[in-house]
């Protein structure tokens, strides 16, 4: 069995990591117009750095939940039995990791990894970021910069997510809304492939209407209840 997990912020909600769009969500309290994206860090770096180095010791502060350790636990279950679950997440968090899933594809970037706009150096990075910060391999100072994708610039490894997508036998999203795309547009690409769909949210998204199935609730209860 191949399955196909597209995982959203609020997998990582219960972990004390806001989501985006709900009440208090953080494009609620800040305009990701102003913070997220390239245009947003050439006029105001200092502005960038100092919300994404709030994140970032907000993941450093959070643990994974059960339905992190959930999916890990389906990775070693389906390897184990000749299948193979494909972890694609949205999240910027290391929480799927610290569980102990061993891949995920992260399409929207990494927020512990700092990348060089002048070398293009990137690296693990669990430390603040400034201006003055300087590229350990260029030395350059000013062009380090979170190693996330903001709004406008392409996601990371789509090609290897439309083939894993396209020979997956189910279709699984978790904890996302459905309104940023290209990922809100893989459940219809896997619906037009004949693949059946479940999603498994605290609400329905905005996608609700091209799954097959549902399950509704807190991540940490219906995942488990879902994979065990
Ligand atoms: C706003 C939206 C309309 N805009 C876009 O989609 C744009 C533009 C666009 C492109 N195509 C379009 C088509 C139509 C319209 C617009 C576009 N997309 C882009 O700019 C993308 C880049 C987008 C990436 C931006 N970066 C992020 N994050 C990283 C940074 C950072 O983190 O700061 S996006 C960010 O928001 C996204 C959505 O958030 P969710 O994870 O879904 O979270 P949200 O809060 O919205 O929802 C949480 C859900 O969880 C549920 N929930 C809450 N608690 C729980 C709980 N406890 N248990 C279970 N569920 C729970 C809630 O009910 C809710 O449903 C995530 O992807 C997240 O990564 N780039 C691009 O298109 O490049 C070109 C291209 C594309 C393809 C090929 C070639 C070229």
């Amino acid at each position: 069995m191949k399955v196909f997990v597209l995982t959203g912020a609020g997998i990582s909600a219960e972990s004390g990591l806001g989501t985006f769009r709900d009440p208090g969500g953080l494009w609620r309290r800040f305009d990701p117009m102003r913070l997220a994206t390239p245009e947003a860090f050439a006029d105001e770096p200092e502005e960038v750095h100092a919300f994404y180095n709030l994140r970032r010791q907000g993941v450093r502060e959070a643990a994974p939940n059960a339905a992190h350790a959930a999916l890990a636990r389906l990775e070693a279950g389906l390897a184990a039995s000749g299948g193979r679950l494909f972890l694609c997440t949205q999240n910027v968090d290391d929480l799927h990791e610290r569980a102990g899933s061993r891949a995920v594809i992260h399409m929207h970037g990494e927020l512990m990894r700092a990348r060089c706009t002048a070398c293009g150096a990137g690296r693990p990075w669990a430390e603040d970021l400034s201006v003055d910060t300087a590229c350990p391999a260029c030395g350059r100072r000013g062009g380090m910069r979170p190693d996330v994708v903001w709004f406008g610039e392409v996601p990371r490894h789509l090609e290897a997510i439309a083939a894993a997508l396209d020979e997956s036998d189910l279709f699984v999203a978790i904890g996302t809304s459905g309104a940023v795309y290209p990922a809100a547009g893989f459940v219809a690409r896997a619906r037009e492939a004949g693949i059946p769909t479940h999603e498994i949210n605290l609400a329905p998204s905005d996608t609700a209407g091209l799954f097959t199935e549902a399950t509704y609730g807190p991540a940490t209860q219906a995942v488990p209840a879902c994979v065990d």
